[in-house]
């Protein structure tokens, strides 16, 4: 069997295993561990047919695996190669062609592609949102971004300069860079950046810390908003909370590594009862509430979440955030911050959650909204700040 027809069999073995229900870089980790004959270039080859075929959402799911994965590597890639050269060369010679002239090239159970087909959730979404070009951002990986920590900008530019690494400087903080980059390679400090989509990092544009403030990030997981908003204000007396122990356990080593200090956390679940009775304070200056949500603004980085989601499972999230915003928004302080942040697309847990909030009386809605990405290549994302009446 030649190394293609094995990229092919691995890759249909681990489609075949998968289920969604742990995040598919690390089942794939772990498939990879079980198959210690496999080089990098072999996991790296499967790893990109794998996401490939996860990229085509749920356009015709019931299709030959085999068929999918080969229709995946001509919409998602953009360069000839030597997979698809092997397996369909007729497609790999158009492989170079703008998406529009390669969809119609393709059929999968003898139906064309159609963006509706691959996210068939386009009557969800939030006012603003292209659905058409929408779905199709989901064929191209975004691109990887970081933010430069105060300061750092010049050495980040100087590092890259020295590298043969193509990039975009984005404004005054951002640097837009391929997928894949070896960032520890290039840069001798990892205290100088963070990875940061680009959209994550304009909601800080909504923060707005005054010094000494007291500051709750409610639900910081491993804490990329806390870091963004101390980058602002270092002087913020921060409290971080999240549900999982694990994820603060992250945080903290982040924090340390960021050289981060001046704050507390705790592991505190926003839905039970007498959650508050652990905080150091019950009133703040500013609460950023980034709350669980689909995530379907950043499909386009785990397109397995695409292929098993189910429209039911947007009211499971919308219960969630309700309950959490409703239950956080008492300790903000009058006159103080509340930042509503989603990274989903889809309307109910964006306008419909704002409009919610603002219907409580007690927040005054002030700026903010949907942050597109889709169409330079980052995440989709929504965030509103609100002042406490
Ligand atoms: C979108 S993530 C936060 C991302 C983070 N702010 C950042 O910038 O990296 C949402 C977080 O909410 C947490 N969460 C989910 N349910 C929760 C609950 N009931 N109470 C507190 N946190 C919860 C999750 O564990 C998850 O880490």
């Amino acid at each position: 069997m030649t190394r293609w027809e094995n990229y092919l069999k691995s890759a249909v073995q681990i489609l075949q295993q998968y289920g969604g229900d742990v995040p598919l870089h690390h089942f794939l980790k772990g498939f990879f561990k079980q198959n210690p004959k496999m080089g990098s270039r072999d996991r790296r080859w499967v790893s990109q047919l794998v996401y490939d075929y996860f990229r085509l959402g749920q356009w015709e799911q019931s299709a030959n695996m085999e068929e999918r994965i080969k229709a995946g590597v001509f919409l998602c890639e953009d360069e000839q190669n030597d997979f698809l050269n092997f397996h369909s060369p007729g497609l790999n010679e158009q492989i170079s062609l703008p998406l529009e002239d390669k969809l119609p090239l393709v059929k999968l159970n003898g139906n064309g592609f159609s963006a509706d087909a691959l996210f068939p959730f386009t009557a969800e979404l939030s006012a603003g949102i292209k659905g058409e070009e929408w779905a199709q951002s989901m064929l191209k990986q975004p691109n990887l971004y970081i933010r430069a920590r105060p300061g750092k900008m010049d050495q980040l530019l100087k590092h890259l300069g020295l590298s043969d690494t193509a990039f975009v400087q984005i404004g005054e903080q951002t640097i837009q860079l391929p997928n894949g980059t070896n960032l520890e390679k290039i840069f001798p400090q990892k205290n100088w950046y963070e990875v940061q989509d680009l959209s994550s990092q304009q909601t800080g544009s909504l923060f707005k810390p005054k010094r000494a403030e007291n500051w709750w990030d409610c639900c910081a997981a491993s804490g990329g908003k806390s870091i963004l908003l101390k980058d602002q204000m270092p002087s913020v007396n921060l409290l971080v909370s999240d549900v999982r122990a694990s994820i603060i356990q992250n945080l903290k080593s982040r924090f340390s590594e960021a050289s981060v200090g001046n704050y507390s956390a705790q592991v505190i679940d926003l839905t039970v009862d007498n959650f508050a009775h652990s905080l150091p304070r019950k009133q703040f200056d500013g609460i950023i509430l980034d709350a669980p949500c689909s995530g379907s603004g950043t499909w386009g980085r785990t397109p397995e979440n695409l292929a098993f989601f189910t429209a039911a499972k947007i009211k499971e999230y919308t219960d969630l955030q309700e309950k959490i915003a409703m239950n956080v928004l008492n300790y903000v302080r009058p006159g103080g911050a509340f930042i509503y942040i989603t990274c989903s697309v889809f309307k109910a847990e964006n306008e419909d959650m704002v409009e919610k909030l603002v219907a409580t009386g007690k927040l005054k809605q002030e700026e903010g909204g949907l942050i597109e990405g889709y169409e330079k290549g980052a995440d989709t994302m929504y965030a509103v700040r609100f002042t406490k009446i």
